[in-house]
C-alpha cells in the first residue's frame, strides 16, 4: 500500500473531483459519510454524549457532515466550532448551513479559553480541528483546547489526522497534538502514523477508501510503502512437489558465546521453521552439546575457541551466512567476522554483536557483499550511523547509509522499517508481545532462511519481517502478549506462512 504525502493527497483530491465530475462538497460528503458509518457501526445508537470539535477548513467541514448524520440518527451531539481563523472554507460554510436541515441548535463557537466546554471521561469526542492542511504548530488558546481534550481522558476519534500532527515532519517537543484513541484516515496512510516519535498520537488506525481516482493513485510515484498481507502475498514462492532439501538452501549461522548459546539456537530454529533445506551452525566449542541436543535437525561446526567464535571455516559453501547473535565483541570475534567477509562470497545477514563489531570497526563495512542485510534495533543503529535529530532525519541518514554501503537496513521496532537505498517498506504486522528476549534472533533466522531459498535480499527482508510479525500475532492470540517468548515466534512461522492465504484473518487484521 502506498504511503502518500499531503501534497499528493490534495492533488488526488483535485483530479478525482475533475475526473468524476463531482463537486468538492460531494467528495467531502462521501468521505465524511464513510466516517459516520464507521462511528455508527461502533456506537450502535448508544446514548452517550458526542462532542464534535470542528475547525474552519475542510477537516472541520468533514466534522460538520459527520455531525449532521449523527444528529439525523438520533445521537446526542454537540457541535463546537474551533474558530481559530475567520477564513472558513467554502465546503465548511455550505455544511454549516446544511446543519439547519437537522437541528435548530447552532454550533457553539469557541474563540477563547472561557468558551471551552466541560468534558467528561465518558464523552465521545470527535476531533475534526485540523487535517492535512496543518502548516504550523497549534498555538495559543487552540493549543490549550487540545490539552483540555487530552486531559479529559475521553475516547477521542480523529478525522483524517490527529489535529496538530504534521503529515511530513515531526512536531516540536511541546507541540499540542490530539492523543487519539482511533484515527480514521482518508485513502492512504501517512508516514507519521508509523514513526516511533509520532505513532502514539494515532491510536488504532483505519484507512478509509474514499474512492479517489484509481488511475491517478496508481500512477503516483512514491518510494514509501506500508506492508500488509496483500503486499507480501505476491512475493511468496510456492514449493514445487518435485523438489528436495537442496532446493531450499543451506544456511550457516555463526555466533554465540559462553552463556549466550540460546541466541544462535533460536536463529537456527527460525531458519529451519522458515523452510531452509539445511542448517549449519558455526559456534564456540562450549555450545556443541547445547545445539546438538536442542536442535537435532541442525549440523554443528565448532571454532577452536571454547567460549566465543574467533575464526571462520573458509572452505564452507553456504548459500547465505548469518553472523552476530550472542557473538560478543571481543577482538577474536572481530577477527571471525573479518575472515568471514574476506573469504566468503555468500550473501550475508548481520545482526546484534555483528553490528556492534561493524560500528567499532567501520573499515569492515567496505568488505560487506552488495545487498547484505543489516538488522539493527535503534541502539545498534545509533552506534552504526550516529545520532539523528528526529525520525525523519533518521530515515534520511539510513537511506544515505544504505546507498553508500549498498546494503539493506532493517530497523527493528513496533513498526519495523526496511530501507533499501531510497525505498522504505513499513511493516504492519506484529504486536507488543514480541518485545521479548530473542525476538530479533528469530527475525534474523527468518530473513537468512529466505535468502537461502533464493529470495532477493530486500524481498527476504520485507517478507521475513512480515512473517515474523504475523507469527507473533498468532502466538499472542494463543498466549497473550505477556506469554509470548521468542521460541513461540520461531515455532509459529509455518503457521504464519499458511495464514498468508487465509482471507478471513486478513480482513480482520489489515
Ligand atoms: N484530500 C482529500 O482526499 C480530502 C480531504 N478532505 C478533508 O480536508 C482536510 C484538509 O482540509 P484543508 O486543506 O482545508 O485543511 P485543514 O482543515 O486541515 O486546515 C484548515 C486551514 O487551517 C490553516 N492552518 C493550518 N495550520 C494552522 C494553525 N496551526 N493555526 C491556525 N490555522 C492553521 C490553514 O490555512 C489550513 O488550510 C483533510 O484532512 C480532510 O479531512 C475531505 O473532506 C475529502 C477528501
Ligand atoms: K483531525
Amino acid at each position: 500500500m502506498k504511503i502518500l504525502s499531503a501534497e499528493q493527497l490534495s492533488e488526488a483530491d483535485k483530479i478525482s473531483i475533475e475526473k468524476q465530475g463531482i463537486t468538492s462538497e460531494k467528495l467531502m460528503e462521501r468521505a465524511a459519510t464513510l466516517v459516520f458509518n464507521e462511528i455508527h457501526k461502533r456506537l450502535q445508537g448508544a446514548p452517550i454524549p458526542v462532542k464534535i470539535f470542528c475547525g474552519i477548513g475542510n477537516n472541520g467541514g468533514d466534522g460538520l457532515v459527520v455531525a449532521r448524520h449523527l444528529i439525523q440518527h438520533g445521537y446526542h451531539v454537540t457541535v463546537y466550532v474551533v474558530n481559530y481563523s475567520d477564513k472558513r472554507s467554502d465546503d465548511f460554510l455550505s455544511n454549516y448551513e446544511r446543519l439547519k436541515e437537522v437541528t435548530n441548535d447552532w454550533p457553539k463557537l469557541i474563540k477563547k479559553e472561557n468558551d471551552f466546554p466541560d468534558i467528561d471521561t465518558g464523552d465521545f469526542l470527535i476531533d475534526a480541528i485540523f487535517g492535512i492542511g496543518l502548516n504550523r504548530p497549534i498555538e495559543g488558546w487552540v493549543a490549550k483546547l487540545v490539552k483540555h481534550m487530552n486531559d479529559s481522558q475521553a475516547f477521542t476519534l480523529s478525522v483524517d489526522m490527529p489535529s496538530g500532527l504534521f503529515s511530513d515532519k515531526v512536531p516540536g517537543e511541546k507541540a499540542a497534538i490530539i492523543e487519539a484513541d482511533y484515527t480514521l484516515s482518508f485513502q492512504a496512510p501517512k508516514l507519521v502514523f508509523f514513526l516511533p516519535e509520532t505513532m502514539d498520537y494515532v491510536g488504532d488506525l483505519q484507512i478509509i477508501d474514499i474512492g479517489l481516482d484509481r488511475e491517478f493513485l496508481a500512477g503516483l510515484s512514491t518510494k514509501t510503502y506500508l506492508i500488509n498481507k496483500d503486499s507480501v502475498l505476491p512475493l511468496y514462492k510456492q514449493r514445487k512437489k518435485n523438489s528436495h532439501k537442496g532446493d531450499y538452501g543451506h544456511v550457516l549461522i555463526a555466533g554465540g558465546s559462553y552463556g549466550k548459546m540460546g541466541s544462535v539456537l533460536l536463529t537456527a530454529t527460525a531458519a529451519l521453521r522458515t523452510g531452509s533445506g539445511l542448517c549449519s551452525l558455526y559456534i564456540p566449542k562450549c555450545g556443541y552439546e547445547i545445539i546438538q541436543t536442542g536442535l537435532p535437525e541442525a549440523m554443528v561446526l565448532t571454532d577452536p575457541e571454547n567460549d566465543m567464535v574467533s575464526d571462520y571455516p573458509e572452505d564452507f559453501d553456504a548459500d547465505v551466512v548469518c553472523f552476530g547473535m550472542g557473538a560478543g565483541t571481543d577482538k577474536k570475534s572481530v577477527q571471525a567476522l573479518k575472515k568471514l567477509l574476506e573469504t566468503s562470497d555468500s550473501p550475508v545477514v548481520i545482526d546484534a554483536d555483528g553490528l556492534n563489531i561493524l560500528s567499532a570497526n567501520m573499515e569492515l563495512l567496505g568488505l560487506l557483499p552488495e545487498n547484505s542485510v543489516l538488522t539493527p534495533h535503534p541502539g545498534e543503529l545509533k552506534r552504526l550511523i550516529g545520532e539523528w535529530k528526529d525520525d525523519f532525519h533518521k530515515l534520511e541518514m539510513v537511506k544515505a547509509f544504505s546507498k553508500k554501503h549498498k546494503v539493506v537496513v532493517v530497523i527493528k521496532g513496533a513498526h519495523t522499517f526496511t530501507i533499501n537505498r531510497e525505498e522504505i517498506f513499513i511493516n504492519n504486522s506484529g504486536n507488543p508481545g514480541m518485545a521479548t528476549a530473542g525476538s530479533g534472533d528469530v527475525l534474523s533466522g527468518v530473513i537468512t532462511s529466505l535468502i537461502g531459498q533464493s529470495y532477493e535480499p530486500v524481498v527476504a527482508a520485507v517478507l521475513g519481517v512480515f512473517l515474523h510479525g504475523l507469527s507473533g500475532d498468532i502466538s499472542s492470540r494463543e498466549l497473550g502478549y505477556e506469554g509470548v517468548m521468542a521460541g513461540d515466534i520461531a515455532a509459529n512461522i509455518g503457521r504464519a506462512v499458511k495464514d498468508l492465504f487465509s482471507r478471513e484473518m486478513k480482513d480482520q487484521e489489515n
